[in-house]
């Protein structure tokens, strides 16, 4: 199947400085895939050279087919680009600033513009705010009516950058079930966010970036594996005084942060899933009576966390 999205060793340096390094990536038609890195990771820069915003130093982009530099004009009518907090004019109303835009884009006659803009504020649920004047809208729905202006040219593929952030959780999940209809008719969405968990629970695969690279991607749990975040913390309660166990979970180098409460072990623990299996049945084998393991993995806040931090360190 054709990628709707192809980039192909990306590069953008901005005078001596390299933003995006050699980034290669395809999406498959129907995807909601999700960019996330901390900031200053590379994800608008990216975004940017695929909405045909700027040129990269050099790299690919080829969307549905088209290379965006060798044809700008049908590129654009592919693309869809809903920049990070977007403006909307004051003095138009929802209604006005929506049929604008279809008839700046050249949209049929007057009567078909104004289907379009019906159901796309259908499609971001506003149909009730298209008498308001923009000024009045919240954050939530100003996003949503830029959503709207977005969709107005029936993009296949569309760009998002940030477009959850200010989003309370109803709006983000209003949000995540238009993002998968549109996905289910065949558009693709590209959308960035710095909030993991927020990609991972509106995305169907997802990638992160850090220093303008590609770390990993592929669906949530294939990040995970593949940023090697096996981290984990463990508690093992017992049935006995937890001495032996103590003593003998601290010779492991798996084992860190070691702390007893009670009948209670709690660690750190860094290893696979057969590592911890072999650590259970070695406290088994000591004798010691386990009443309950319980395992709680780092979340994905915690691993761009430590993206994040690795990347300051370095
Ligand atoms: N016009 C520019 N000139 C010089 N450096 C720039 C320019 N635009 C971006 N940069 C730098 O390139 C790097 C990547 O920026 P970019 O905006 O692409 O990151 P980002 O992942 O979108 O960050 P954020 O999450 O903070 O929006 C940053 O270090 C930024 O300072």
């Amino acid at each position: 199947m054709r990628p709707a999205i192809d980039i192909r060793s990306l590069r953008v340096d901005y005078g001596d400085f390299v933003a995006v390094d050699d980034l290669t990536l395809t999406v498959p038609p129907g995807e909601v895939f999700g960019l996330v890195g901390p900031n200053g990771a590379g994800k608008t820069s990216t975004f940017r050279v695929i909405t045909t915003l700027m040129e990269p130093t050099y790299g690919e982009v080829i969307l549905d087919g088209v290379d965006v530099f060798e044809d700008l004009e049908t590129a654009r009518r592919i693309i869809g680009y809903m920049p990070d907090l977007a403006p909307v004019p004051s003095d138009l109303k929802v209604q006005e600033f929506l049929e604008f835009h279809a008839a700046a884009y050249g949209l049929g006659n007057r009567a078909q513009r104004r289907d379009r803009v019906a159901e796309c504020l259908e499609e971001v649920a506003l149909t009730d705010q298209r008498d308001k004047w923009c000024k009045q809208l919240s954050r939530g729905q100003t996003q949503r009516v830029v959503l709207a202006k977005t969709l107005l040219h029936r993009p296949r593929v569309l760009v998002l950058d940030e477009p959850a952030s200010g989003l309370d959780p109803l709006a983000r999940r209003d949000l995540r079930s238009a993002l998968r209809r549109l996905a289910a008719t065949g558009a693709t969405v590209f959308i960035s966010s710095h909030i993991l968990s927020e990609l991972a629970e509106m995305c169907t695969s997802l990638c992160v970036m850090n220093r303008g690279k590609l770390l990993a991607s592929g669906t949530a749990e294939e990040v995970r594996h593949q940023l090697g975040t096996n981290e984990r913390i463990l508690t093992a309660n017992l049935l006995c005084k937890p001495g032996e166990a103590r003593e003998w979970l601290a010779s492991h180098a798996s084992v860190h942060d070691l702390q007893v409460e009670g009948h209670q072990i709690v660690f750190g623990f860094k290893g696979d899933d057969d590592a911890q299996a072999d650590l259970m049945e070695g406290l088994i084998r000591l004798g010691v009576r386990l009443r309950s393991f319980e395992e709680k993995r780092s979340s994905f806040e915690d691993i761009l966390v430590e993206v994040a931090e690795n990347n300051r360190r370095s």
